[in-house]
């Protein structure tokens, strides 16, 4: 079995790498994919660069260049559910994209013809991450992910984000990983640690907390592997 493992910035899968210790290093497309091996599964890991459109090539090149059969990804976000705290672990039940607008067609906020405003998870991937928490008396939500091409730090879109989708956290590559692993028919999960509360303070308290969070998520992909 292939895993993929993906972040969006080298500080969500640093924890990853330091901790699996041995790996190889693969350039493609401007972009660096690491493979190691872990209890008889063939790991690959990589982190995109920030954004939809980096996110969709990197989840893309793993599934296709390196044959990955399940995707996980790890990293941290934005609070947009208030009881969400930082530290805090958000597993995507579904995710869509907050900035994706031909609402001058009559369409709703995050669709487009022959697509939809959500892209689910994959369910067994979410089972496994529950146990996960439950045997080590984690907290994890599941909910739901709005992903754009911006970093929210502002109250006025944070509800408005909140209010449109549903979402429980905002980030910027989810969906997109989403739609990629959806069309290639590839399980995927998304976890996420809270970094900020996508406020006007979201900025401080991403630079304060994003390396202690991407560690958190990293640290529960580590122990979903040992049930995969
Ligand atoms: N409030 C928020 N809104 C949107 N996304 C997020 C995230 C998740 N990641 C972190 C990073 C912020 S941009 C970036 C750019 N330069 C340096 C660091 N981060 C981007 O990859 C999305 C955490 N909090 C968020």
């Amino acid at each position: 079995m292939k895993i993929a493992i993906m972040g969006a910035m080298v500080e969500e899968i640093t924890p990853l790498l330091e901790f699996f210790e041995k790996y190889k290093t693969i350039e493609f497309a401007k972009n660096s994919y690491y493979t190691t091996s872990y209890k008889g599964m063939d790991l690959v890991i990589a982190y995109s660069k920030i954004g939809k459109v980096n996110a969709s090539l990197t989840a893309s090149t793993l599934i296709e260049k390196f044959g990955a059969q399940k995707l996980l990804f790890s990293g941290v976000a934005g609070a947009l559910n208030p009881s969400l705290k930082v530290g805090d672990l958000l597993v995507a039940t579904k995710l869509a994209q907050h900035d994706l607008d031909i609402t001058a067609f009559g369409h709703p906020h995050g669709y487009v013809p022959e697509g939809s405003v959500y892209v689910e998870t994959d369910k067994a991937l979410t089972v496994l991450a529950q146990k996960v928490a439950s045997a080590q008396n984690i907290k994890l939500l599941e909910g739901i992910i709005a992903t754009g091409d911006q970093f929210i730090c502002d109250g006025v879109k944070k509800e408005w984000i909140h209010s449109t989708f549903n979402a429980d956290a905002t980030e910027m590559e989810g969906a997109s990983v989403a739609v990629v692993c959806d069309a290639l028919n590839v399980p995927f999960c998304v976890l996420r640690a809270i970094s900020d509360a996508a406020d006007m303070d979201a900025g401080f308290s991403f630079d304060e907390f994003l390396v202690s969070s991407a560690k958190e998520s990293a640290q529960f992909i580590i122990a979903m592997l040992d049930e995969l």
